[in-house]
């Protein structure tokens, strides 16, 4: 299946405010795509209407071939469109290798069934070391959750993530309130997630987003401001006039 994941004339309006104001966008597979945009530029609110977690006013989204505009969330995860959410309290107090065969039997539908073979066990288990193994989380399997460090967290929900099987992962600010040191760390794994994952990611540090996007939109008042490649972005002074000069000198 073609998993392009695509919007056309995507609307959010509350009121007489319009969050998103008919933007129209395409996400190819494999890509690593950045949304950036100054503070209320409707970066989130465009994320929730990918996800269904928010109804569209208007427009249409597209998964593949098929329209899923109306589709709930959870139907869209079971297609391959997943995002990340915070560690919930059950998953804090578990270790990192239990959670991770907990979203896996979730997702395979075993969580609640009260007899599991050998063979549906094994294969958790094996799939749960590959992940953790991708995320660079194996020496960490047997920690509990909360008592890593933040960081390590940001990488157990992206493997909570993974653990849906998704075709496009969408990340809202995942280095948000870890160090930066940490943050480098962090996109360094997802940068090296498997290709066959389209990563969409909403980022306010210009040098992650430079470093790790090989495809930039610019959003400004709800709206696509522009696109490109990273070097277009950077060279763009209208960027620079509506954005990047504030940014830079927010840091
Ligand atoms: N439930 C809501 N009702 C009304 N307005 C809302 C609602 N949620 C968000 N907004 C407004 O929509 C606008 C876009 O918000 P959004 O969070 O999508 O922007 P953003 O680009 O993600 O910003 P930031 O970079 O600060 O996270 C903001 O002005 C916000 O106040």
């Amino acid at each position: 299946m073609n998993t392009t994941l695509r919007t056309e004339g995507l609307t959010k309006i509350w009121g007489a405010f319009k969050a998103n104001s008919d933007v129209s966008l395409t996400f190819a597979p494999g890509a690593r795509h950045a949304l950036i945009g100054p503070n209320g530029a409707g970066k989130t609110t465009f994320i929730n209407l990918l996800t269904g977690a928010l109804p569209a006013t208007a427009g249409k989204v597209f998964f593949g071939d098929r329209e899923i505009t109306g589709l709930p969330q959870h139907q869209r995860v079971k297609l391959g469109m997943t995002r990340t959410f915070q560690i919930n309290t059950l998953f804090a107090g578990l270790t990192v290798l239990e959670s991770i065969i907990l979203a896996i039997s979730e997702r395979e539908g075993l969580q609640t069934a009260w007899y599991k073979t050998v063979e549906q066990q094994t294969a958790a288990i094996e799939e749960a070391g590959q992940l953790l193994t991708t995320l660079k989380l194996s020496a960490d399997a047997n920690t509990v959750t909360r008592n890593l460090p933040y960081g390590k967290q940001r990488l157990v929900e992206i493997a909570l993530a993974l653990a849906t099987k998704p075709k496009v992962l969408l990340l809202d600010e995942p280095a948000a309130g870890i160090p930066s040191a940490e943050s480098a760390e962090l996109f360094e794994v997802i940068a090296q997630l498997p290709r066959e994952v389209t990563i969409v990611f909403i980022e306010h540090d210009m040098g992650l987003v430079f470093r790790f996007a090989e495809r930039i939109t610019v959003m400004v008042g709800g709206k696509v401001f522009t696109e490109g490649t990273p070097a277009e972005i950077a060279a763009d002074k209208r960027v620079k006039e509506v954005y990047l000069g504030e940014a830079e000198h927010e840091e």
